[in-house]
């Protein structure tokens, strides 16, 4: 993103700027989670690189072309599932290749190796209502993981589920980002999620957002993102960031009680 700005109409006939002057990139293969306050304009940001809104000025590049809409190189995983409830497990997971024009039995084969990497084997034949939100979301990952995204967008996709099932599922899209290894964005606010996932963090101000610092999580991999966090460099790393966060967490907070 070189120097992205955005503002929205407010229903009082004002500007709202969401986004200023963002500068920041991903490296192929590269990890980045972003952090901020809440309501800051992380959203916006995804929205920006996966073409589904357009900045004010300045540009989104994805491999060094400008993006111009919806490409085929982005996958998303976002909070809500975006399964098809009339779907199978191996129907929706296939989606992605059959829409590409691959034929059935070639597209069930494949989803059917994506359905156990998920470790979802013996459930082929469910239905999203009857997979716990755990399950779900593994539907969601194979779902996008299968088209093989050269850039994965990921806004708060694990925020829904119980503590246990979402370091579960950090663990598991860690081992799945290692097979095919896309640029990730992955948007949080929780900044233990962040570092232990991630390569990089991306601080975010206050809105309009703009990046506040980047911090290099230079832990080892192979990963367990739960016991990784008790390790003396990830309690250090937790420090210094959070002191880059919290002063924006708070005049965020200002602002909302202010406001109230
Ligand atoms: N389409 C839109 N029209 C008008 N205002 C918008 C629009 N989209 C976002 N906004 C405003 O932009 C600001 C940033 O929203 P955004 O969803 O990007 O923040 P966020 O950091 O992702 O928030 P959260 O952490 O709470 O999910 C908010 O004040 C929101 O009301």
């Amino acid at each position: 993103m070189r120097d992205v700005s955005k503002s929205f109409s407010t229903p009082q006939g004002g500007n709202h700027d969401v986004l200023r002057d963002i500068n920041f990139s991903v490296a192929p293969g590269e990890f980045t989670a972003v952090v901020g306050p809440t309501g800051c304009g992380k959203s916006t940001t995804l929205s920006m690189i996966c073409g589904t809104d357009q900045p004010d000025s300045g540009e989104v590049l994805i491999g060094g072309r400008p993006v111009d809409g919806i490409g085929d190189q982005v996958g998303f995983v976002f909070q809500a599932d975006a399964v098809f409830p009339w779907k199978t497990v191996i129907g929706n997971i296939a989606t992605g290749p059959r829409f590409r024009g691959m034929p059935r039995k070639e597209a069930l084969a494949e989803a059917a190796d994506w359905v156990r990497r998920v470790g979802l084997a013996g459930f082929e034949r469910y239905h999203p209502h009857q997979l716990s939100g755990g399950m779900r979301k593994r539907v969601a990952l194979a779902q996008t993981m299968i088209n093989r995204p050269r850039v994965l967008l990921m806004d708060e996709p694990f925020a829904g589920l119980d503590v246990q099932t979402r370091q579960i599922m950090s663990d598991e899209l860690l081992s799945l980002w290692e097979l095919t290894r896309p640029s990730v964005v992955f948007i949080t606010h929780d900044l233990e999620e962040a570092i232990s996932l991630a390569d990089r963090v991306v601080v975010m101000t206050a809105g309009p957002a703009t990046v506040k610092q980047e911090f290099r999580i230079d832990l080892p991999r192979p990963r367990n993102t739960r016991e990784i966090r008790h390790t003396p460099e990830f309690v250090k790393l937790h420090e210094r960031i959070w002191e880059a966060l919290r002063d924006e967490v708070q005049v965020a907070y200002r602002r909302s009680v202010t406001a109230a």
